[in-house]
Protein backbone atom coordinates (compact mmCIF):
# COMPACT_ATOMS: atom_id res chain seq x y z
CA UNK A 1 0.00 0.00 0.00
CA UNK A 2 1.08 3.59 -0.40
CA UNK A 3 2.56 5.07 2.93
CA UNK A 4 0.76 8.40 2.71
CA UNK A 5 3.69 10.76 4.13
CA UNK A 6 2.08 12.70 6.68
CA UNK A 7 2.80 16.26 4.90
CA UNK A 8 4.57 19.17 7.05
CA UNK A 9 2.01 21.28 9.23
CA UNK A 10 3.54 24.70 9.67
CA UNK A 11 0.66 24.70 12.52
CA UNK A 12 3.22 21.52 14.80
CA UNK A 13 5.95 23.71 14.20
CA UNK A 14 4.53 26.91 16.57
CA UNK A 15 5.84 26.03 20.21
CA UNK A 16 3.58 23.91 22.04
CA UNK A 17 1.33 24.15 19.83
CA UNK A 18 1.03 20.01 20.24
CA UNK A 19 -0.68 17.80 21.21
CA UNK A 20 -3.78 20.25 21.83
CA UNK A 21 -3.89 22.07 18.75
CA UNK A 22 -5.48 24.86 21.44
CA UNK A 23 -4.79 28.73 20.37
CA UNK A 24 -5.96 31.98 21.17
CA UNK A 25 -6.21 34.80 18.82
CA UNK A 26 -3.50 37.23 18.33
CA UNK A 27 -4.06 40.64 20.55
CA UNK A 28 -2.79 43.86 18.91
CA UNK A 29 -1.26 45.99 22.19
CA UNK A 30 0.30 43.22 24.09
CA UNK A 31 3.83 41.77 23.87
CA UNK A 32 5.12 39.56 20.93
CA UNK A 33 6.07 36.90 23.30
CA UNK A 34 2.57 36.87 24.44
CA UNK A 35 1.32 36.47 21.23
CA UNK A 36 4.02 33.96 19.75
CA UNK A 37 2.81 30.83 22.19
CA UNK A 38 -0.18 29.35 21.00
CA UNK A 39 -1.82 32.19 19.08
CA UNK A 40 -2.85 32.77 15.62
CA UNK A 41 -4.40 35.22 13.57
CA UNK A 42 -7.14 34.71 10.66
CA UNK A 43 -4.61 35.61 8.00
CA UNK A 44 -2.24 32.52 9.53
CA UNK A 45 -4.60 30.16 9.57
CA UNK A 46 -5.75 30.89 6.39
CA UNK A 47 -2.34 31.76 4.77
CA UNK A 48 -0.95 29.79 1.65
CA UNK A 49 1.70 27.94 3.71
CA UNK A 50 -0.72 25.16 4.88
CA UNK A 51 -1.20 23.82 1.06
CA UNK A 52 -3.25 24.78 -2.38
CA UNK A 53 -7.13 25.54 -1.30
CA UNK A 54 -9.43 24.34 -3.38
CA UNK A 55 -12.74 25.77 -1.77
CA UNK A 56 -13.79 26.65 1.91
CA UNK A 57 -16.96 27.22 4.16
CA UNK A 58 -17.29 29.69 6.89
CA UNK A 59 -20.25 28.76 9.40
CA UNK A 60 -20.59 31.82 11.70
CA UNK A 61 -22.72 34.23 13.13
CA UNK A 62 -21.50 37.95 12.34
CA UNK A 63 -19.87 38.67 8.90
CA UNK A 64 -17.98 41.71 7.40
CA UNK A 65 -17.87 40.19 4.00
CA UNK A 66 -14.96 42.83 2.44
CA UNK A 67 -12.53 42.30 5.06
CA UNK A 68 -13.15 37.91 5.17
CA UNK A 69 -11.89 38.18 1.89
CA UNK A 70 -9.02 40.37 2.62
CA UNK A 71 -8.10 37.57 5.26
CA UNK A 72 -7.68 34.99 2.70
CA UNK A 73 -4.47 34.95 0.62
CA UNK A 74 -5.26 36.80 -2.89
CA UNK A 75 -4.21 33.63 -5.03
CA UNK A 76 -7.12 32.31 -2.88
CA UNK A 77 -9.65 34.90 -2.98
CA UNK A 78 -11.58 33.95 -6.00
CA UNK A 79 -12.20 29.97 -4.76
CA UNK A 80 -15.33 29.00 -4.03
CA UNK A 81 -16.55 30.06 -0.70
CA UNK A 82 -19.99 28.74 1.03
CA UNK A 83 -20.97 31.24 3.88
CA UNK A 84 -23.07 29.06 6.43
CA UNK A 85 -25.45 31.62 8.42
CA UNK A 86 -29.08 32.35 10.11
CA UNK A 87 -29.81 35.78 8.57
CA UNK A 88 -33.20 36.00 8.13
CA UNK A 89 -35.18 39.49 6.47
CA UNK A 90 -32.99 42.87 6.33
CA UNK A 91 -29.82 41.50 7.56
CA UNK A 92 -29.84 38.28 5.10
CA UNK A 93 -30.89 41.21 2.37
CA UNK A 94 -27.35 43.33 3.76
CA UNK A 95 -25.02 39.80 3.56
CA UNK A 96 -26.29 39.12 0.12
CA UNK A 97 -25.57 43.18 -1.08
CA UNK A 98 -22.09 42.17 0.74
CA UNK A 99 -21.76 39.15 -1.24
CA UNK A 100 -23.12 40.34 -4.48
CA UNK A 101 -19.10 41.26 -5.70
CA UNK A 102 -17.59 38.10 -5.38
CA UNK A 103 -19.36 35.33 -7.48
CA UNK A 104 -17.69 33.14 -6.01
CA UNK A 105 -19.71 33.33 -2.61
CA UNK A 106 -22.36 30.99 -2.26
CA UNK A 107 -24.49 31.62 0.79
CA UNK A 108 -26.50 28.13 2.76
CA UNK A 109 -29.00 29.85 5.27
CA UNK A 110 -29.29 27.65 8.44
CA UNK A 111 -33.06 26.89 8.98
CA UNK A 112 -33.38 28.37 12.13
CA UNK A 113 -37.35 26.78 13.25
CA UNK A 114 -37.25 27.59 16.41
CA UNK A 115 -37.69 31.78 17.85
CA UNK A 116 -34.79 33.37 19.83
CA UNK A 117 -32.58 30.55 18.38
CA UNK A 118 -29.35 32.03 16.61
CA UNK A 119 -26.84 30.11 14.37
CA UNK A 120 -23.86 30.92 16.98
CA UNK A 121 -21.93 28.13 15.61
CA UNK A 122 -17.86 29.35 14.51
CA UNK A 123 -16.42 26.56 12.44
CA UNK A 124 -13.91 26.48 8.95
CA UNK A 125 -13.59 23.67 6.54
CA UNK A 126 -10.53 24.59 4.40
CA UNK A 127 -10.20 21.92 1.80
CA UNK A 128 -6.32 21.58 -0.03
CA UNK A 129 -5.39 19.65 -2.55
CA UNK A 130 -3.77 17.39 0.44
CA UNK A 131 -6.61 17.21 2.40
CA UNK A 132 -9.19 18.86 4.60
CA UNK A 133 -8.22 21.11 7.61
CA UNK A 134 -11.57 22.00 10.17
CA UNK A 135 -11.01 25.00 12.46
CA UNK A 136 -13.34 25.18 15.45
CA UNK A 137 -13.42 28.24 17.11
CA UNK A 138 -15.14 31.59 18.30
CA UNK A 139 -14.68 34.83 16.67
CA UNK A 140 -17.27 36.58 14.72
CA UNK A 141 -16.01 36.83 11.32
CA UNK A 142 -15.61 40.77 11.78
CA UNK A 143 -12.26 42.99 12.42
CA UNK A 144 -12.81 43.94 16.23
CA UNK A 145 -13.55 39.70 16.88
CA UNK A 146 -9.90 39.30 15.73
CA UNK A 147 -7.71 42.52 17.30
CA UNK A 148 -8.53 42.53 21.04
CA UNK A 149 -10.44 40.05 22.12
CA UNK A 150 -9.40 36.78 23.81
CA UNK A 151 -10.88 34.17 21.51
CA UNK A 152 -10.06 30.37 21.33
CA UNK A 153 -9.07 28.33 18.58
CA UNK A 154 -8.99 24.73 17.63
CA UNK A 155 -7.72 23.91 14.66
CA UNK A 156 -7.41 20.41 13.23
CA UNK A 157 -4.44 18.61 11.51
CA UNK A 158 -5.07 18.33 7.60
CA UNK A 159 -6.77 14.78 7.39
CA UNK A 160 -5.54 13.37 4.46
CA UNK A 161 -7.56 11.45 1.54
CA UNK A 162 -8.70 8.37 2.13
CA UNK A 163 -7.11 6.48 -0.72
CA UNK A 164 -8.29 3.19 -1.50
CA UNK A 165 -5.35 0.90 0.12
CA UNK A 166 -5.48 3.45 3.35
CA UNK A 167 -8.66 2.50 4.03
CA UNK A 168 -8.21 -1.28 3.61
CA UNK A 169 -5.97 -1.15 6.36
CA UNK A 170 -7.19 2.05 8.43
CA UNK A 171 -6.84 1.00 12.26
CA UNK A 172 -10.26 2.20 13.21
CA UNK A 173 -13.77 2.26 12.55
CA UNK A 174 -14.33 1.18 8.94
CA UNK A 175 -14.90 5.08 7.32
CA UNK A 176 -11.47 5.99 9.39
CA UNK A 177 -13.29 7.84 11.96
CA UNK A 178 -11.14 8.15 15.65
CA UNK A 179 -11.76 7.33 18.32
CA UNK A 180 -13.80 9.79 19.73
CA UNK A 181 -16.08 9.38 16.62
CA UNK A 182 -15.08 12.84 15.55
CA UNK A 183 -16.56 12.41 12.07
CA UNK A 184 -19.52 10.57 13.38
CA UNK A 185 -20.09 13.54 15.54
CA UNK A 186 -19.48 16.07 12.99
CA UNK A 187 -21.54 14.47 10.52
CA UNK A 188 -24.24 13.83 13.08
CA UNK A 189 -24.18 17.80 13.41
CA UNK A 190 -24.07 19.16 9.68
CA UNK A 191 -27.20 16.30 8.70
CA UNK A 192 -29.34 18.48 10.74
CA UNK A 193 -29.06 21.44 8.65
CA UNK A 194 -30.98 19.52 5.78
CA UNK A 195 -29.07 21.13 2.99
CA UNK A 196 -28.31 20.29 -0.27
CA UNK A 197 -24.93 22.91 -0.48
CA UNK A 198 -23.36 20.89 2.40
CA UNK A 199 -24.06 17.52 1.04
CA UNK A 200 -20.85 18.41 -0.82
CA UNK A 201 -19.05 19.04 2.22
CA UNK A 202 -20.45 16.12 4.09
CA UNK A 203 -19.33 13.75 1.41
CA UNK A 204 -15.88 15.46 1.27
CA UNK A 205 -15.73 15.10 5.22
CA UNK A 206 -16.75 11.24 4.67
CA UNK A 207 -14.05 10.96 2.11
CA UNK A 208 -10.78 12.18 4.31
CA UNK A 209 -9.10 9.93 6.88
CA UNK A 210 -9.84 11.60 10.37
CA UNK A 211 -8.73 8.84 12.41
CA UNK A 212 -6.37 11.07 13.75
CA UNK A 213 -8.22 13.70 15.74
CA UNK A 214 -8.37 13.69 19.66
CA UNK A 215 -11.17 15.65 20.95
CA UNK A 216 -14.62 14.92 20.93
CA UNK A 217 -17.81 17.05 19.06
CA UNK A 218 -19.86 18.68 21.60
CA UNK A 219 -22.77 20.57 19.48
CA UNK A 220 -26.38 21.71 19.52
CA UNK A 221 -28.83 22.31 17.12
CA UNK A 222 -32.36 23.54 16.81
CA UNK A 223 -35.05 20.50 18.00
CA UNK A 224 -36.52 18.76 20.34
CA UNK A 225 -34.38 15.48 21.24
CA UNK A 226 -35.90 12.14 23.00
CA UNK A 227 -35.20 8.92 22.56
CA UNK A 228 -32.15 7.54 20.32
CA UNK A 229 -30.94 11.59 20.35
CA UNK A 230 -31.37 12.63 23.99
CA UNK A 231 -28.01 12.58 24.40
CA UNK A 232 -26.82 13.92 20.90
CA UNK A 233 -26.73 17.56 21.64
CA UNK A 234 -26.49 20.20 24.56
CA UNK A 235 -25.09 19.64 28.06
CA UNK A 236 -26.56 16.14 28.14
CA UNK A 237 -24.06 15.22 25.32
CA UNK A 238 -21.38 16.65 27.12
CA UNK A 239 -22.11 14.92 30.59
CA UNK A 240 -22.44 11.66 28.60
CA UNK A 241 -18.73 12.16 27.49
CA UNK A 242 -17.55 13.29 30.70
CA UNK A 243 -19.71 10.61 32.49
CA UNK A 244 -16.39 8.12 32.83
CA UNK A 245 -14.19 10.95 34.54
CA UNK A 246 -15.75 10.70 38.12
CA UNK A 247 -16.59 6.55 37.80
CA UNK A 248 -15.27 5.03 40.29
CA UNK A 249 -13.95 2.03 38.08
CA UNK A 250 -12.02 4.99 36.38
CA UNK A 251 -11.02 6.21 39.88
CA UNK A 252 -10.88 3.77 42.10
CA UNK A 253 -12.91 3.84 45.56
CA UNK A 254 -11.32 6.23 47.25
CA UNK A 255 -9.49 8.60 44.91
CA UNK A 256 -13.66 9.01 43.92
CA UNK A 257 -14.47 10.37 47.11
CA UNK A 258 -11.95 13.21 46.34
CA UNK A 259 -13.12 13.89 43.25
CA UNK A 260 -16.70 14.55 44.55
CA UNK A 261 -16.21 18.22 45.27
CA UNK A 262 -13.97 19.14 42.03
CA UNK A 263 -14.77 22.86 40.83
CA UNK A 264 -16.20 22.89 37.84
CA UNK A 265 -15.90 26.51 35.85
CA UNK A 266 -17.49 28.50 33.62
CA UNK A 267 -16.55 31.38 31.47
CA UNK A 268 -18.26 33.17 28.42
CA UNK A 269 -19.62 36.15 27.41
CA UNK A 270 -23.21 36.68 27.25
CA UNK A 271 -25.90 35.25 29.71
CA UNK A 272 -29.47 34.57 29.16
CA UNK A 273 -32.22 34.26 31.09
CA UNK A 274 -31.69 31.37 34.25
CA UNK A 275 -34.94 31.43 35.94
CA UNK A 276 -35.85 33.21 39.43
CA UNK A 277 -33.56 30.48 40.87
CA UNK A 278 -30.15 28.16 40.56
CA UNK A 279 -32.91 25.27 41.42
CA UNK A 280 -34.64 26.25 38.10
CA UNK A 281 -31.19 25.31 35.50
CA UNK A 282 -28.23 26.45 36.84
CA UNK A 283 -28.30 23.93 39.60
CA UNK A 284 -30.88 21.26 39.01
CA UNK A 285 -29.64 20.41 35.52
CA UNK A 286 -26.85 22.27 34.27
CA UNK A 287 -24.39 21.69 37.03
CA UNK A 288 -26.50 17.97 37.69
CA UNK A 289 -25.52 16.94 34.40
CA UNK A 290 -21.97 18.06 34.72
CA UNK A 291 -21.38 16.58 37.92
CA UNK A 292 -22.84 13.30 36.49
CA UNK A 293 -25.35 11.48 38.85
CA UNK A 294 -24.13 8.27 38.83
CA UNK A 295 -21.59 8.31 42.18
CA UNK A 296 -23.55 7.29 45.51
CA UNK A 297 -21.67 9.91 46.70
CA UNK A 298 -23.67 13.08 46.60
CA UNK A 299 -21.37 15.16 44.60
CA UNK A 300 -21.52 18.86 44.92
CA UNK A 301 -19.05 20.06 43.30
CA UNK A 302 -18.54 24.00 43.32
CA UNK A 303 -19.87 26.33 40.14
CA UNK A 304 -17.98 29.44 39.17
CA UNK A 305 -18.66 31.26 36.53
CA UNK A 306 -15.93 33.92 35.22
CA UNK A 307 -17.90 36.69 33.15
CA UNK A 308 -16.00 40.21 32.59
CA UNK A 309 -17.13 42.59 35.74
CA UNK A 310 -17.57 46.59 34.63
CA UNK A 311 -13.94 47.34 35.91
CA UNK A 312 -12.04 44.44 33.75
CA UNK A 313 -14.55 45.77 31.01
CA UNK A 314 -13.42 49.21 31.45
CA UNK A 315 -9.49 48.95 31.88
CA UNK A 316 -9.39 46.57 29.09
CA UNK A 317 -7.48 47.38 25.76
CA UNK A 318 -11.18 48.34 23.74
CA UNK A 319 -12.31 50.25 26.86
CA UNK A 320 -16.06 50.30 27.15
CA UNK A 321 -16.31 49.09 23.56
CA UNK A 322 -15.17 45.37 24.52
CA UNK A 323 -19.22 45.56 26.57
CA UNK A 324 -20.96 45.90 23.13
CA UNK A 325 -19.41 42.12 22.40
CA UNK A 326 -20.89 41.25 26.14
CA UNK A 327 -24.59 41.34 25.23
CA UNK A 328 -25.80 40.54 28.77
CA UNK A 329 -29.23 42.86 28.98
CA UNK A 330 -30.53 44.76 31.78
CA UNK A 331 -33.85 42.98 31.25
CA UNK A 332 -32.22 39.83 31.93
CA UNK A 333 -29.92 40.37 34.52
CA UNK A 334 -32.46 42.44 36.81
CA UNK A 335 -34.30 38.73 37.04
CA UNK A 336 -31.37 37.21 38.34
CA UNK A 337 -29.64 39.04 41.24
CA UNK A 338 -28.49 35.45 42.94
CA UNK A 339 -26.53 34.98 39.57
CA UNK A 340 -23.96 37.26 40.76
CA UNK A 341 -22.78 34.91 44.08
CA UNK A 342 -21.58 33.09 41.07
CA UNK A 343 -19.58 35.10 39.35
CA UNK A 344 -15.66 35.63 38.95
CA UNK A 345 -13.58 38.56 37.00
CA UNK A 346 -11.91 38.10 33.78
CA UNK A 347 -8.27 37.34 34.67
CA UNK A 348 -5.50 36.41 32.38
CA UNK A 349 -2.33 37.28 33.68
CA UNK A 350 0.31 34.50 32.44
CA UNK A 351 -0.86 34.86 29.37
CA UNK A 352 -0.52 38.91 29.06
CA UNK A 353 -4.63 38.57 28.20
CA UNK A 354 -6.28 40.05 31.20
CA UNK A 355 -6.83 43.26 29.36
CA UNK A 356 -7.80 41.20 26.06
CA UNK A 357 -11.66 41.45 27.31
CA UNK A 358 -13.35 37.67 26.39
CA UNK A 359 -15.77 36.47 23.33
CA UNK A 360 -13.92 32.61 24.21
CA UNK A 361 -16.48 30.20 26.05
CA UNK A 362 -15.11 27.54 28.01
CA UNK A 363 -15.80 25.09 30.77
CA UNK A 364 -13.84 22.73 32.72
CA UNK A 365 -13.49 20.99 35.78
CA UNK A 366 -10.48 21.01 37.97
CA UNK A 367 -8.92 19.54 41.00
CA UNK A 368 -9.58 21.58 44.16
CA UNK A 369 -5.75 22.71 44.40
CA UNK A 370 -6.46 23.90 40.67
CA UNK A 371 -3.00 21.56 39.54
CA UNK A 372 -4.49 18.83 37.58
CA UNK A 373 -7.73 19.22 34.63
CA UNK A 374 -10.18 16.62 34.09
CA UNK A 375 -11.91 18.03 30.84
CA UNK A 376 -12.14 20.81 28.91
CA UNK A 377 -14.27 22.42 26.31
CA UNK A 378 -13.82 25.19 24.14
CA UNK A 379 -17.16 26.21 22.20
CA UNK A 380 -19.67 29.12 20.92
CA UNK A 381 -21.95 28.24 23.62
CA UNK A 382 -22.56 31.03 26.00
CA UNK A 383 -24.49 30.27 29.89
CA UNK A 384 -27.70 29.78 28.26
CA UNK A 385 -30.93 27.55 27.88
CA UNK A 386 -30.92 27.79 24.59
CA UNK A 387 -27.62 26.98 23.62
CA UNK A 388 -27.31 23.78 26.47
CA UNK A 389 -30.78 23.06 26.15
CA UNK A 390 -33.58 22.33 28.57
CA UNK A 391 -34.93 19.56 30.14
CA UNK A 392 -38.72 19.02 29.27
CA UNK A 393 -41.62 16.02 29.38
CA UNK A 394 -40.30 15.20 32.58
CA UNK A 395 -36.75 15.27 31.94
CA UNK A 396 -37.37 12.45 28.78
CA UNK A 397 -36.92 15.44 26.26
CA UNK A 398 -34.02 17.80 25.52
CA UNK A 399 -35.28 21.39 23.97
CA UNK A 400 -32.73 23.61 22.43
CA UNK A 401 -33.20 26.90 20.39
CA UNK A 402 -29.84 27.27 18.74
CA UNK A 403 -26.83 25.74 16.43
CA UNK A 404 -23.47 25.72 18.79
CA UNK A 405 -20.27 23.89 18.47
CA UNK A 406 -17.24 23.04 20.83
CA UNK A 407 -14.60 20.83 21.19
CA UNK A 408 -14.22 18.85 24.32
CA UNK A 409 -10.68 17.38 25.56
CA UNK A 410 -10.64 14.43 27.61
CA UNK A 411 -7.47 13.38 29.59
CA UNK A 412 -8.22 9.54 28.14
CA UNK A 413 -7.58 10.42 24.63
CA UNK A 414 -4.39 12.00 25.21
CA UNK A 415 -3.22 8.69 27.49
CA UNK A 416 -3.28 10.54 31.04
CA UNK A 417 -6.11 10.44 33.89
CA UNK A 418 -5.98 14.26 34.12
CA UNK A 419 -4.07 16.96 32.61
CA UNK A 420 -1.20 18.60 34.15
CA UNK A 421 -2.20 22.71 35.43
CA UNK A 422 1.63 23.43 36.09
CA UNK A 423 2.90 26.62 37.67
CA UNK A 424 5.35 27.86 34.98
CA UNK A 425 2.45 27.27 32.83
CA UNK A 426 3.20 27.75 29.31
CA UNK A 427 5.63 24.10 29.54
CA UNK A 428 3.42 20.97 29.04
CA UNK A 429 0.81 22.34 30.90
CA UNK A 430 -2.60 22.69 29.54
CA UNK A 431 -2.83 26.00 27.68
CA UNK A 432 -5.73 27.05 29.82
CA UNK A 433 -6.63 30.95 28.34
CA UNK A 434 -7.06 32.46 31.64
CA UNK A 435 -5.65 32.33 35.74
CA UNK A 436 -7.15 29.83 37.77
CA UNK A 437 -7.91 29.68 40.71
CA UNK A 438 -10.20 32.19 39.72
CA UNK A 439 -10.86 36.03 41.15
CA UNK A 440 -13.71 36.41 42.70
CA UNK A 441 -15.80 39.42 42.11
CA UNK A 442 -14.75 42.76 44.56
CA UNK A 443 -17.83 43.61 46.63
CA UNK A 444 -18.22 46.84 44.77
CA UNK A 445 -17.89 44.59 41.70
CA UNK A 446 -20.88 44.30 39.34
CA UNK A 447 -21.58 42.13 36.02
CA UNK A 448 -21.23 44.05 32.73
CA UNK A 449 -24.56 44.39 31.82
CA UNK A 450 -24.67 45.90 28.14
CA UNK A 451 -27.66 48.88 27.73
CA UNK A 452 -26.95 51.09 30.36
CA UNK A 453 -25.13 54.14 30.62
CA UNK A 454 -21.33 54.16 32.80
CA UNK A 455 -20.75 57.97 32.93
CA UNK A 456 -19.26 58.32 36.53
CA UNK A 457 -15.48 56.58 35.55
CA UNK A 458 -14.20 56.77 32.23
CA UNK A 459 -12.53 53.85 30.39
CA UNK A 460 -8.96 53.19 29.18
CA UNK A 461 -9.70 55.85 26.45
CA UNK A 462 -10.99 58.37 28.50
CA UNK A 463 -14.42 57.30 27.03
CA UNK A 464 -17.52 56.42 28.83
CA UNK A 465 -20.91 54.24 27.64
CA UNK A 466 -24.27 55.57 26.63
CA UNK A 467 -25.89 53.12 25.02
CA UNK A 468 -28.74 54.59 22.53
O1 LIG B 1 -22.11 34.49 19.60
C1 LIG B 1 -21.66 35.59 19.31
O2 LIG B 1 -20.56 35.69 18.77
C2 LIG B 1 -22.50 36.80 19.57
C3 LIG B 1 -23.85 36.67 19.70
N1 LIG B 1 -24.65 37.75 19.91
C4 LIG B 1 -24.13 39.02 19.98
C5 LIG B 1 -24.97 40.15 20.17
BR1 LIG B 1 -26.82 39.87 20.32
C6 LIG B 1 -24.45 41.43 20.25
C7 LIG B 1 -23.08 41.61 20.15
C8 LIG B 1 -22.22 40.53 19.96
C9 LIG B 1 -22.75 39.23 19.88
C10 LIG B 1 -21.89 38.08 19.67
O3 LIG B 1 -20.65 38.20 19.58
Amino acid sequence: STIQLKRYDPIDKIKHSLPYRFFLTTVKGIPDENNALNALSLKEILSTQHGQLIQSAQFNYMFHIDWLIEQYPSEFRQKPLLIVHGCKRDELASLKAECSPYPKIELCSADMPIPFGTHHTKMMFLLYTEGIRIVIHTSNLIPQDWNQKTQGIWISPIFPKISKTTDDYSTTTANSDSHTNFKRDLLTYLDRYSSKQLQFWMQTILEHDMSSANVHVISSVPGRFTGGDFQKFGHLKLRQVTIYCTLKTYLGIDKQEQYQSWPIVGQFSSIGSLGKDADQWLEKEFLTTLKQLNSSYLEKPELKLIYPSVENVRTSLEGYKAGGSLPYSMNTAMRQPWLNKYLYQWHSDYRNRTHASPHIKTYLRTSNDYKQLLWFLVTSANLSKAAWGSLEKDNTQLFIRSYEIGVLFLPKNFSCSSFPILDDKISDSFPIPYDLPPTKYEAKDKPWIVDIPYTSQRDSHDCTWNPH
